[in-house]
């Protein structure tokens, strides 16, 4: 049964095994029972909890006040019908959500995916994996994600403009400049936030910094389309620098063919590495020559502007092949990113990256690994980084347009490069220090979960039980 879409949460009651000191395998038995179905958010929240329970061991308020319990209970859960009307002039509907998980160090803060996947185990996923992030960022920003099942692809821009329009017009009471700022996930891009705050505006009359990812004419920061695929391959690089490695000459496969992804390919090769995969929902390309600038700026056109797919790649390029119905993981590599979305890489995918001699992952898709694959790349001592510590960049230059906005001022190219770079190396720092696990081996997962948890939880600490 898929419970995504139920509205319905069981009461926070004070069950006498919650309310005590109970182990981890109790306390996911709470998180299943009251989220019956919610397979995604469950495996979000085990991942977490596998390393915060054995952070909080012996520290007695972060048991006493329920920190852990109350981060993986969402403030709220906005659920909304949209209604709009297609070219041939039927009236469709759509379910919108945004789900505001925690805004102890900020105001709400995360992406809107518009995908016929979109149901509310996936975006309480989302939010919840938004908070650790926003955190690890050191920016004060909160966690919420949002978005609807309406499928952009093959839509005309009247209707993709309808749709938003729509969506906006009940979004747009949840959200404010200092409350919630939404901004793009997978299926909404630039196009649509024009769009959204477009609206936005019409409605309310304000010009405020409500959602990022603008475009540069009216609100939106320099370098926003490329941070999270810069700021994963920031942070492989400094992974790699811990063992006297760099990216020259190393051979990376990316998964997905969007912004994340391309942006992704293209600092692999400003710093020497050859991108051989891409790919999309329906296959992926390999490309024995590399996938060059010019190559990348050929995707980028063919996905955001032709709106095609990622097979007519093989077409393209000769010594290309498109690969239908597969993932790019079989493909030999020194390097991995998966850029598309959640739980493509599992198990046997992760067994057979070590097989293959793969050194380090760096995820620039929110959990693109599944429970059973995070367990085998700690396994094997990979250098394997969690997208809440390397696709962070993203929304870390999010806030920067927040500041830009509020401070009503626009930066420089060079001042926000070298403030992503910092705020990557700030996330994987404080990765280094929670994440020892001594022998010169350092869980960048288990580091990534306890720095986020600790910000957030020593906030709510001093907010008492609210
Ligand atoms: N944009 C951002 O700033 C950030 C994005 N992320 C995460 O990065 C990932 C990619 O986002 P982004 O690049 O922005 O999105 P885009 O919409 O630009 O691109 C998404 C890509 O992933 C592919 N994809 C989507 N769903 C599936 C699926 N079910 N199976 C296989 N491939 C799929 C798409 O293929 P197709 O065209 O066939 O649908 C497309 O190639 C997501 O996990 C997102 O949450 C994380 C941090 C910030
Ligand atoms: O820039 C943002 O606010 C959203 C980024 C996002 O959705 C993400 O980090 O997953």
């Amino acid at each position: 049964m898929n419970g995504g879409d139920s509205l319905i949460i069981e009461p926070i009651h004070t069950d006498s095994r919650e309310s005590e000191h109970v182990d981890l395998a109790g306390f996911m038995e709470g998180v299943k029972r009251r989220n019956p179905g919610q397979t995604e958010f469950i495996q979000a929240v085990q991942e977490v909890a596998e390393d915060i329970f054995e952070f909080i061991e012996g520290k007695e308020d972060y048991h006493r006040w329920q920190i852990l319990r109350r981060i993986a209970e969402p403030d709220r859960i906005v659920s909304f019908r949209v209604c709009w009307e297609d070219d041939n002039h039927n009236i469709r509907v759509q379910r919108g959500y945004r789900v505001q998980n925690n805004n102890a160090i900020g105001p709400y803060k995360g992406g809107l995916r518009f995908h016929p996947s979109v149901n509310e185990s996936i975006l309480k996923f989302l939010a919840f994996e938004q908070t650790f992030k926003n955190a690890l960022t050191g920016l004060p920003m909160g966690g919420g994600k949002g978005g609807s099942n309406f499928n952009p692809k093959g839509k005309s821009d009247g209707e993709i403009m309808r749709f938003c329009q729509s969506f906006m017009t009940e979004l747009y009471r949840h959200i404010g400049a200092d409350v919630d700022v939404p901004a793009g996930d997978i299926g909404v891009g630039g196009r649509e936030i024009g769009y959204m705050y477009g609206q936005y505006k019409r409605i309310t009359g304000q010009f405020t910094g409500v959602l990022t990812g603008k475009g540069m004419e009216y609100g939106g920061s320099l370098i926003r389309p490329e941070a999270t695929g810069y700021g994963a391959v920031y942070f492989l690089e400094n992974m790699l620098k811990t063992k006297g490695q760099d990216l020259a000459g190393k051979r990376a496969v990316i998964s997905g063919s969007g912004n994340v992804a391309t942006h992704a390919a293209e600092k692999i090769n400003q710093l020497g590495g050859k991108v051989l995969t891409l790919s999309d929902s329906e296959g992926f390309v390999h490309d024995p020559d590399g996938i060059d600038q010019e190559k990348i700026n050929w995707v980028k056109a063919h996905k955001t502007r032709r709106r095609g797919r990622i097979s007519e790649y093989a077409d393209e390029f000769k010594n290309a092949t498109f690969h239908a119905g597969q993932r790019p993981w079989g493909v030999e590599c020194d390097v991995a990113l998966p850029c598309a979305t959640q739980n493509e890489l599992l198990g046997e995918d992760a067994r057979t990256l070590v097989r293959n001699g793969c050194i380090a992952v760096s995820e620039g898709a929110n959990m693109p690994t599944d429970l059973d694959g995070v367990h085998v790349f700690k396994e094997a001592h990979l250098l394997y980084a969690p997208g809440k510590a390397s696709n962070a960049g993203g929304v870390a230059v999010s806030g920067l347009e927040m500041s830009q906005n509020s401070e009503r001022r626009s930066w420089r190219e060079s001042e926000l490069q070298q403030m992503l770079r910092d705020i990557m190396d700030g996330i994987h720092e404080r990765c280094l220090e929670y994440g020892d696990r001594g022998g010169g081996y350092t869980d960048y997962v288990k580091g990534a979960n306890i720095a986020g948890f600790k910000k957030v939880a020593d906030a709510m600490l001093a907010f008492g039980v609210v």
